[in-house]
């Protein structure tokens, strides 16, 4: 061969991240017209497997062949421009190392499924086919359609026979030969465009826009066009304004075929922008916020502090004023030109933020999170990456955005647990996540809470974070008064209605008469409502889960919290045929209804799972709420944080035990955090607030601690405990675990696993096999192995590496080759 020229340039081959749980990149080669083109970062379509296409990211270029199997080539380059950082992915590299998952599982939650291609199926005819007397008649008439159209999708084709099965048809001819199925890649997200109007450059002034209104003398639709055009700019800038156009939306009123001659004679002309899907806003209609001293101390520790530590732990008490501190600290590290990302743990937290940083930061600012739609996502993502959002505000995903240059990450409420991602992989902490980064970043981290993890508690005690701390209420507003209810007594004295006690229902009366309003907190966590018979005791139970089936009472159907199975409430029990069926327990939903029938005049509001399943559902409730016409506001942990309203006097906690007795050594640290953050909502502005909370054992101490409002005596006496067995923050759990369709089969691939742990760890270090609080998840048995590993003692990433080896050894032997183990680092 002498084309010497042709064989020198080599084959470029690429890595490529996919979103599937495999450990590597992938390596394809890149097609010679595009070898040019590709780039570390940008998006590939790529063939997978038999039949699959997915989209993935470039992670390398080489020129390496892989050496187990044939490098097949990539079928599409998506990106001119890189749309995933070199930062990101040593970040996505990180978390799957950390968290022991892959690189490309990270990468699929980093990406919004707007950036993501589906592929979909089409059907298009055999160039080649040749043989029409093997097909029947109508299997030529869809051959025609197919003709027609060049190609159908499934879909269509399904439509045009009026069948939702077609695959049969569409196999006999394939077999047949007669036609070719592909796969049709499109892109998911679609810029929003909107339709604009010009005058063309030879009439943008004033004079020649004068006499184009004389030349239209007669022609008065047009006219009429071209006055209200001229109109809407200003005299002397209509130039400028002209090139930027004007909606066409504001004609519509106008004669349409008039537009369409102006536009045919080039007196107008359209063009199309893409626009972002958020609204803008007003730089005047921008609020300042003046820090009280107090706010302003702590603002100024907190500088002190970053000029020492990386992360400073920010201790401030409900209603102190966090957010306004926040705000102040945002502000200066936007003015240095750094990013700044504001993490929240829940989207129902985001509502009240959102509005009150948009009046501050306006259209510099971004929000994340998953109520958005996959477009609006996208425009984030995308932002963040051109630089048009110096500041984000989101929920956990957030921190896998494109920042290169991030000055400040802030942890809002940073002991949420919710920060911690648990099913599916990548099971990373955001919190944690987030120091990483900004450690690599040479950013600085506010974790800002009034009930601190006790692991950033702890680093703050050892000197690892800075601490600040802030013990006062905003302005006049004081901590509530509590009112401890002793249920057993009450039941005793007969002081119990439905569920209330006496001296709560009168203090409601009263708060209703007064026009204040109440929160209640019920937290669902074992107190779901499920359905029982009064005669034989039945109690409708998952047939795949084993737990019972939650009865919600306002569609009347059964279902399972677990694994979303759902059947109709039966009218008579399934076993006896008893007609004494009754709802047990008392879930958000029970109350309200329960509520509702003692004060049948009071407006109330629910906010649970069930009721913000939609968009804005989030919004609306709150802002209900907020507007004042709405007296009661029940609700599970979704509504006990972060949450400011000004009319709130009084908080009710139903079942405080249900969350100190449940069974994890995190418990007491959980019902502390919870008891205080709802009681926090009470008496945030001139009102004082009451908060009650009915138990059956009021001598509790994690009580005794909350109605002090003492978090440091508590963390004093629990923290004692952690060290006594050794749990976190002196250690790091890594739990896993076994899920199989056989009991006995997951039981014993724990046993294995934990049997070679306790040999290389020491058995003081692996607890279990344990079986999982829900046995029983979709018909899977779960089986748990604890790994307590201490602090500073142990080459984790050894350890890590061992437990891998082990899992992926006790795979491959016959008997456990299908049961799935499940890493979780850092269990929370
Ligand atoms: N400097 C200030 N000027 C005006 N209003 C303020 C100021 N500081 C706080 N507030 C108001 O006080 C209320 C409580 O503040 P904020 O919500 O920031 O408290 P927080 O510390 O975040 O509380 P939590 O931990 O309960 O969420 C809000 O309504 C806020 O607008
Ligand atoms: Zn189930």
């Amino acid at each position: 061969m002498q084309s010497g020229e042709l064989f020198n340039s080599e084959t470029i081959f690429t890595d490529v991240l996919l979103p599937v749980p495999i450990p590597q990149a992938f390596t394809y080669r890149a097609p010679r017209h595009l070898s040019e083109q590709v780039q570390v970062g940008s998006r590939v379509i790529v063939p997978f497997g038999k039949n699959r296409v997915l989209t993935g990211i470039i992670s390398k270029i080489h020129g390496t062949p892989p050496e187990k199997y044939k490098a097949k080539y990539i079928a599409e380059l998506m990106d001119d421009e890189p749309v995933v950082t070199p930062e990101q992915l040593w970040l996505f590299q990180w978390v799957a190392d950390y968290y022991m998952c892959h690189p490309g599982e990270v990468m699929n939650m980093a990406l919004p499924s707007g950036m993501k291609v589906n592929s979909e199926s089409r059907i298009q005819l055999n160039p080649d086919f040749e043989s029409e007397e093997l097909l029947e008649d109508f299997e030529k008439e869809i051959l025609k359609v197919v003709e027609e159209k060049e190609s159908l999708s499934y879909a269509d084709l399904s439509k045009y026979l009026e069948e939702s099965s077609v695959n049969k048809v569409i196999k006999k001819l394939i077999d047949k030969g007669a036609i070719l199925v592909y796969e049709e890649v499109k892109e998911r997200y679609s810029p929003k465009k909107v339709k604009k109007l010009r005058l063309a450059a030879k009439y943008a002034n004033q004079s020649a826009a004068l006499a184009l209104i004389d030349e239209l003398e007669g022609k008065t639709k047009q006219q009429e066009v071209i006055l209200k055009f001229i109109g809407l700019l200003p005299p002397d800038k209509i130039r400028e304004k002209n090139l930027h156009g004007l909606d066409k939306a504001f004609f519509k009123e106008l004669s349409a075929s008039s537009l369409k001659t102006l536009i045919k004679n080039e007196v107008l002309e359209e063009f199309e922008i893409t626009v972002s899907r958020f609204e803008k806003y007003d730089a005047d209609e921008m609020a300042t916020i003046t820090l009280t001293e107090p706010q302003q101390n702590a603002s100024d520790q907190i500088m002190e502090a970053f000029a020492e530590q990386q992360v400073v732990l920010f201790h401030g008490i409900t209603g102190s004023g966090k957010t306004e501190i926040y705000i102040d600290l945002i502000d200066k590290v936007l003015s240095s030109g750094s990013q700044v990302l504001l993490m929240l743990p829940e989207i129902a937290l985001t509502t009240q933020i959102v509005s009150r940083l948009q009046k501050v930061f306006g259209d510099k600012m971004g929000v994340y999170h998953s109520k958005f739609s996959d477009n609006e996502r996208v425009e984030v993502y995308m932002g963040v990456l051109k630089g048009n959002y110096q500041f984000v505000v989101g929920v956990r995903s957030s921190i896998l955005l494109p920042f290169t240059n991030l000055g400040l990450v802030i942890a809002d409420e940073e002991h949420e647990t919710s920060y911690k991602q648990f099913d599916p992989a990548p099971r990373y902490h955001a919190r944690d996540v987030a120091i990483m980064l900004a450690h690599r970043q040479h950013a600085k981290v506010l974790l800002g809470s009034a009930t601190p993890s006790f692991e950033s508690y702890w680093q703050a005690k050892n000197g690892k974070y800075g601490l600040v701390e802030l013990h006062q209420r905003f302005g006049k507003a004081t901590l509530p008064a509590f009112e401890v209810i002793d249920m057993k007594e009450e039941r005793k004295a007969e002081r119990v209605n439905k569920g209330f006690s006496q001296s709560f229902l009168e203090a409601l009366e009263a708060n209703i008469k007064r026009k204040e309003q109440t929160i209640i907190f019920q937290n669902r966590r074992g107190y779901a409502p499920y359905m029982n018979c009064e005669e034989c005791n039945w109690i409708g139970q998952c047939h795949q889960c084993a737990v019972s089936l939650t009865h919600h009472m306002y569609e009347n159907t059964l279902v399972c919290h677990y694994c979303g199975y759902k059947e109709t409430a039966p009218k008579v029990c399934p076993v006896c045929e008893s007609t004494k069926l009754k709802s047990v327990g008392v879930g958000t939903e029970k109350i309200e209804e329960d509520l509702q029938e003692l004060f049948p005049e009071a407006r109330i509001l629910r906010m649970d799972l069930d009721t913000t399943r939609s968009k804005n559902a989030y919004q609306n409730i709150i802002s209900e709420f907020a507007e004042g016409d709405v007296d009661i506001l029940v609700g599970t942990q979704m509504i006990s944080k972060g949450l400011d309203f000004d009319n709130v006097s009084l908080v009710a906690v139903f079942n405080a035990d249900k969350m100190i007795y449940f069974p994890d050594f995190r418990a007491a640290e959980r019902a502390f955090q919870m008891i205080t953050q709802v009681s926090g909502r009470a008496g945030r502005k001139e009102k004082p607030g009451t908060v009650f909370i009915q138990t059956g054992g009021p001598d509790h101490s994690v009580l005794k601690y909350v109605l002090e409002n003492d978090f440091i005596g508590f963390y004093d006496k629990e923290i004692h405990e952690r060290e006594g067995f050794n749990y976190p923050p002196f250690s790091r759990v890594i739990s896993i675990t076994t899920k199989h369709i056989m009991r006995n089969v997951s039981h014993q691939a724990a046993g294995k696993l934990a049997a070679v742990l306790k040999k290389y760890l020491g058995p003081q270090r692996v607890l279990g096999p344990e079986k999982a609080l829900v046995e029983r998840v979709r018909n899977q048995y779960l089986f748990e192995v604890w790994v307590k590993l201490e602090k500073d003692k142990l080459n984790m990433k050894a350890v890590k590496a061992y437990i891998a080896e082990q899992i992926t050894e006790i795979n491959t032997e016959k008997e456990f080759k299908s049961v799935r183990f499940v890493v979780n680092v850092d269990v929370v």
